[in-house]
């Protein structure tokens, strides 16, 4: 079988003992179901005649499910059964000596520790590389704890998928985010000789959801304008997306001429070359998540209503915005009707500021309680999740998350000083969108996203002689482990 990236996201090795017979094999079949993409049995305290016939019954298992089957360590045995490969560590037999055997079709895995063992055992042919241990474990008592910032140099060493291995469990996966694996090796966080079937399958698909959030490749698109300085529009959206480690795509709205100090031109794009963009994207990388930014004018919002409910779009953040930190209007007065008659409808989350939140709920907004009731109105008004954001007016850092009128939730930031806030709606309002892209629900996206434009603006960066941008490249998102999966 030959081996593909997506093969390794979800690394399951059998314990090194128990269960035995019928259990491990319910357990393997139930991890399989639960979402193992490759199973490595790794058996180190049983005799080999009895490995050899495990092997047999889980290697079948295995080709019933179509799913690689891996032996640790022991080349001969996995040529006499015809595994689809071999693990090996750096004490086992050579790669090259395995490959002489195993032939060029056989996965063959290998342990590295440092960069050096990774592009030897890459020069050599390697399929894939484990490494690590990532986390404290007690399953080999000899390994060190790799630091992550070394594993990630592994993982950028070489063009072979690297698995990180060691301690893995679902609590703590979220922290390797953005290191550059391609999927995770575990033992205990998936097997237990203990564990009912059902536990097995749970605990597979709680580490396998995990697993796909974190070294899938999704996709993102923001639908805005173009902010020339680099602060807010696209330019923000973009680079918020790549921090967390979503493939950013951008359809432009409007051209603004704009800097830390204000707007002095717009250009909008016409309808048809809206059209254009959106069929250019959606017809060949299909975003999955959406966020819309800069909508100037009503006939740009109707194309684009129309485009997102013909390409079925979903995960869709509408920021409304109305006037930029500078002052300066940015949509027209007659294309707010149009924004909350065509796209609010396909909205998943709509994400104003206090004054946007005024014009949507036409009432004023002065305290806590009114960005509630806002809320409210906003709701039973466009029936679509509404975040209001606390902003420079009530609180700056509570925003108040709205998802129906018995779930609502206040999240609250530590207020900042600092004076540079420009792009702060375009940078959360697209840190949303890559969280739900990348599977979150709403409440856990709008949190990371919390968390992320703290970072952001925490750096303190100080350009332009107005309110200047943050530094979205601080919020790097491996370099604060989330506190919420
Ligand atoms: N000084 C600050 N400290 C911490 N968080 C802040 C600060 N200022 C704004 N925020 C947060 O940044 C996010 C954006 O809110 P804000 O009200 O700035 O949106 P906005 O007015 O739409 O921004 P923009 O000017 O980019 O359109 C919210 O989560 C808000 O709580
Ligand atoms: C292009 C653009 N989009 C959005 C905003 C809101 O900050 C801005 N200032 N500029
Ligand atoms: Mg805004």
């Amino acid at each position: 079988m030959k081996l593909t990236r997506s093969h390794l996201t979800v690394y399951a090795i059998t314990p090194p003992h128990e269960p035995t017979g019928s259990a491990l094999l319910n357990q393997v079949e139930a991890a399989i179901r639960g979402g193992a993409t490759i199973i490595q049995l790794r058996r180190k305290e049983i005799p080999l005649s009895q490995v050899k016939e495990e092997a047999l019954q889980v290697q079948a298992l295995c080709r019933q499910y179509k799913v690689p089957f891996i032996i640790d360590d022991n080349v001969a045995l996995a040529k006499e059964i015809q595994a689809d490969g071999v693990h090996i560590g750096q004490d086992d037999m050579p790669l090259r000596e395995a490959r002489s055997i195993l032939g060029d079709n056989a996965i063959i895995g290998v342990t590295a520790k440092t960069i050096a063992q990774a592009e030897l055992a890459y020069e050599e042919g390697a399929d894939y590389i484990g490494s690590g241990a990532v986390f404290a474990t007690d399953t080999k008592k000899d390994t060190t704890r790799m630091s992550h910032d070394i594993f990630e140099s592994i993982c950028r060493a070489v063009p072979i998928p690297v698995v990180a291995i060691g301690g893995i469990t679902k609590d703590n996966m979220s922290l390797l985010d953005g290191r550059g694996m391609a999927g995770f090796a575990m033992i205990g966080a998936i097997f237990n000789s203990s564990s009912t079937i059902d536990e097995i399958y749970t605990k597979t698909r709680q580490v396998a959801t995990i697993a796909h959030r974190l070294v899938d490749t999704v996709t993102a698109l923001t639908i805005a304008g173009s902010d020339c300085s680099g602060g807010a529009g696209i330019q923000a959206d973009l680079k918020t997306m790549l921090a967390h480690h979503v493939y950013g795509m951008s359809a432009i709205t409007s051209l603004t001429a704009q800097n830390t100090m204000g707007v002095s031109a717009i250009s909008n794009v016409t309808p048809d070359f809206m059209a254009a963009q959106l069929d250019a994207i959606f017809t060949d990388i299909p975003p999955k998540a959406i966020k819309t930014g800069m909508l100037s004018n009503k006939e740009l919002i109707t194309v684009i209503a129309e485009k997102l409910r013909h390409y079925k779009a979903t995960n869709i953040v509408v920021d409304p915005v109305m006037i930029a930190t500078s002052g300066a209007r940015l949509i027209d007065e007659d294309a707010i009707e149009t924004l909350v008659n065509t796209l609010l409808p396909l909205a998943t989350l709509v994400t104003p500021n206090i004054p946007e939140a005024e014009t949507l709920s036409r009432m004023s907004i002065t305290c806590g309680d009114d960005m509630l009731q806002a809320a409210s109105t906003i709701y039973n008004t466009y029936h679509c999740a509404v975040l209001v954001k606390g902003g420079h007016r009530i609180n700056d850092a509570n925003d108040l998350l709205y998802i129906s009128p018995n779930d609502y939730t206040w999240f609250t930031g530590k207020r900042i000083k600092n004076n540079n806030t420009h792009g702060t709606g375009c940078t959360l309002s697209s840190a949303i969108a890559a969280n739900l892209a990348k599977g979150y629900d709403i409440p856990s996206a709008v949190q990371r996203a919390k968390d992320y434009i703290s970072l952001t603006l925490s750096a303190m960066m100080d350009i332009g002689h107005g309110s200047g941008p943050m530094d979205h490249g601080a919020g790097l998102i491996h370099t604060q482990p989330y506190t919420n999966q």
